[in-house]
């Protein structure tokens, strides 16, 4: 009956919006319009940036292939001691001690929410997520750690007023999507739970801006490749693994068809546009998601360009069914012009400057080695 049903209802309002594990606040229980103690101007009680020279950083999931060398650039920027790196694993002794660490589970609101007063955060870039590919092989903790982590996270930014950087990913998009280019704004039906959960972030931030007054910020990257960090479990390891494996043996067993075109990116662009799109003044962002591009290749064209520099390299393809059908769903070519013309996104690296920056990295010596 409707007494019943309006009970019912007033207890979901008075409930916990957040993580469904702890109370945000005695107040926020009490307001049913928010899911904050309080509205857009949060920020009157959390520290401005008028207040302080630098905004204070935390990065979440920062031990993966991208974390480091983001805390690395923001460092350089804002001060080694107002970024904070955090993850659930235990970081390796160099990392450790090139500037803050602490530990950080994103499903554990309260531990977070202790994190963020403690040290008086600002900026919350929240990396951490499980990828296309592992996050197909464990679909329960995919969608904990990506949809429920992201909850917490939502919460802990609305509540302190804090500037939230969600990454999402060309895998937001699915077969129905247009994928040569691929615009901002289309079709996304992706059929990953990596995929789900990352317009399930775009989506949420975005509501949680315009009705929060959240600074929700969002760049949909593509396969990031980099030298010195390994990529987590997705679709475009191949991108990163071909190198390793190149100057290691001189072969390399790839794991999606040789004209498997998408979208990438050399690691400096990526961070770079993180923190361009951070820094940028909010009424120059039209939107509050966009992706973003460097380039576009398949594996035969890498393997081509790697080619020219290791005319020895041995490519051979044992296709992986599971990441095949993923990238089969993904953009080819990702249009980033709105990112382009709103803040000014341009990369610096195309392919012929990623190889060889990258081959620069394991060293000139190496290759004469194995050349001779
Ligand atoms: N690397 C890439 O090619 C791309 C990455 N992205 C996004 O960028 C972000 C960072 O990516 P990567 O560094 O490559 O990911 P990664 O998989 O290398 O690292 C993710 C980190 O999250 C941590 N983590 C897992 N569960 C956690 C929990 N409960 N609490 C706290 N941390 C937890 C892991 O320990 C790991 O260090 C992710 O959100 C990813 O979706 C988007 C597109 C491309
Ligand atoms: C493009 C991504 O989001 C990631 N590298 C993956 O392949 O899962």
């Amino acid at each position: 009956n409707f007494s019943t049903l309006s009970k019912v209802a007033k207890q979901a309002l008075l409930s916990t919006p957040g993580c469904g594990c702890q109370p945000l606040t005695v107040a926020v229980r009490n307001i049913s319009f928010s899911p904050r103690q309080v509205t857009s101007d949060a920020s009157f009680h959390s520290v401005s940036f008028s207040e302080t020279d630098h905004p204070k950083v935390l990065i979440t999931g920062g031990l993966g292939q991208l974390g480091v060398g983001l805390a690395k650039l923001l460092r350089k920027r804002f001060g080694k001691n107002n970024v904070i790196l955090s993850d659930i694993r235990k970081p390796p002794s160099n990392v450790f001690h090139s500037g803050p660490f602490i530990y950080s589970d994103i499903l554990d609101y309260k531990n977070l929410r202790e994190i963020v007063v403690n040290n008086r955060i600002t900026w919350l870039v929240h990396y951490s997520a499980l990828l296309s590919a592992v996050g197909e092989a464990n679909v329960a903790l995919a969608r904990s750690v990506n949809i429920t982590g992201l909850h917490n996270i939502l919460d802990i930014a609305a509540e302190h007023g804090l500037r939230l950087f969600v990454p999402s990913t060309i895998g937001a998009f699915g077969p129905t999507s247009p994928r040569n280019p691929t615009p901002d704004l289309c079709v996304q039906r992706p059929r990953t739970i990596y995929g789900v959960s990352k317009v399930h972030a775009e989506l949420m931030g975005e509501y949680y801006h315009h009705r929060y007054g959240l600074d929700f910020r969002c760049l949909r990257y593509p396969g990031i490749i980099s030298a010195d960090s390994m990529p987590g479990g997705g679709t475009t390891d191949y991108a990163v693994q071909i190198f390793h494996d190149a100057i290691k043996t001189g072969k390399f067993e790839c794991n999606l068809k040789p004209d498997t075109r998408l979208p990438m990116m050399y690691i400096d662009d990526c961070l770079r546009a993180t923190l361009e799109v951070m820094e940028a003044p909010a009424d120059t962002l039209s939107m509050r998601t966009y992706n973003i591009n460097a380039m576009s290749f398949t594996p035969e064209e890498l393997a081509q360009e790697l080619q020219k520099q290791m005319s020895e390299l041995e490519v051979t393809y044992e296709v992986d069914h599971v990441r095949q059908a993923i990238a089969d769903s993904w953009p080819m070519n990702f249009d980033d012009s709105n990112a382009r013309k709103d803040w000014g996104w341009k990369h610096d690296y195309d392919l012929p400057e990623l190889v060889q920056t990258m081959l620069n990295y394991f060293g000139a010596d190496t290759l004469m080695a194995r050349a001779n």
